[in-house]
């Protein structure tokens, strides 16, 4: 994986407002520089709700903290009477660096389909953000070891009409269902059987292999800073969508860290 920095995003979920997020995003920026943390071996990011955005922008814009961040869903609209939505330019005008599209929550609850998430990674794009594109298959599928094949044509939908260069810079992350919130987590064997999938099937039948070669595939579901390690030494595995461990400052530092222990 040569190239491709790890991507070590936290995904906060519906927690945290914007006054905890303060707190939490200094003690991540204080213990990372604490840890001699190095942004060439792994990129810290946080995914905040919509609340907290303006506040950790004024933070690590204010302190030059070496934390990315972002939003956890987009609107297809541009702009307009869709009463509730948040559209790309207003995400890309708060410096958001990507944008969670497709989370298994949201297709859960909100009916979001693979064709909603092709055309959320399209206007993220369009406004100058990256796309951090979930997938990943619900436990039914994996009793019957359908997985890849499930996941290759949620990966075909959702990157559908994306130019090479497009796939080249976005992120996709592999979010078994089963192993969301559930403290199951994929071996280090599952998730590289699917994002290596992912990645031959990009170079061989999609974008091809300059596509792949630079797309970051991440793996996401139960990581802590116990498993991280092991996770990370797959070798199409470039980074973790982490959502419970990265409330905790401390813990989420250490899975950023994970290269001082590899
Ligand atoms: O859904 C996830 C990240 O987007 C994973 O959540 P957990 O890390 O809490 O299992």
């Amino acid at each position: 994986m040569a190239d491709r920095i790890p991507l070590m995003a936290g995904n906060w979920k519906m927690n945290l407002n914007h006054v905890e997020a303060t707190g939490v995003v200094q003690k991540l920026a204080w213990t990372l520089s604490d840890k001699r943390y190095d942004k060439a071996k792994a990129e810290a990011a946080v995914i905040v709700p919509f609340t907290d955005l303006r506040t950790v922008q004024t933070l690590v814009e204010g302190d030059k903290l070496p934390i990315a961040y972002g939003a956890q869903d987009v609107s297809v609209h541009a702009s307009g009477a869709y009463t509730g939505e948040v559209s790309a330019d207003m995400l890309a005008k708060l410096k958001c660096a990507y944008v969670v599209v497709g989370h298994s929550e949201r297709r859960e609850y909100h009916g979001e389909s693979d064709e909603i998430v092709n055309d959320k990674a399209k206007v993220v794009l369009a406004a100058g953000m990256t796309p951090i594109i979930c997938v990943g298959e619900k436990l039914e599928i994996r009793k019957e070891g359908r997985q890849v094949p499930f996941v290759l044509d949620q990966v075909q939908k959702v990157l559908a009409d994306l130019t090479p260069e497009q796939v080249a810079k976005l992120v996709i992350a592999y979010e078994p269902v089963w192993a969301i919130g559930t403290g199951e987590v994929a071996t280090p064997e599952d998730a590289q059987e699917v994002c290596g999938a992912i990645r031959r099937y990009i170079a061989e039948e999609l974008q091809g292999a300059d596509a792949a070669a630079g797309c970051r595939i991440q793996y996401g579901g139960s990581v802590k800073s116990s498993n991280i390690v092991d996770i990370m030494a797959q070798a199409d595995v470039d980074g973790a969508l982490v959502g419970g461990a990265s409330l905790d400052p401390e813990e989420f530092a250490k899975i950023v860290l994970f290269y001082q222990h590899a």
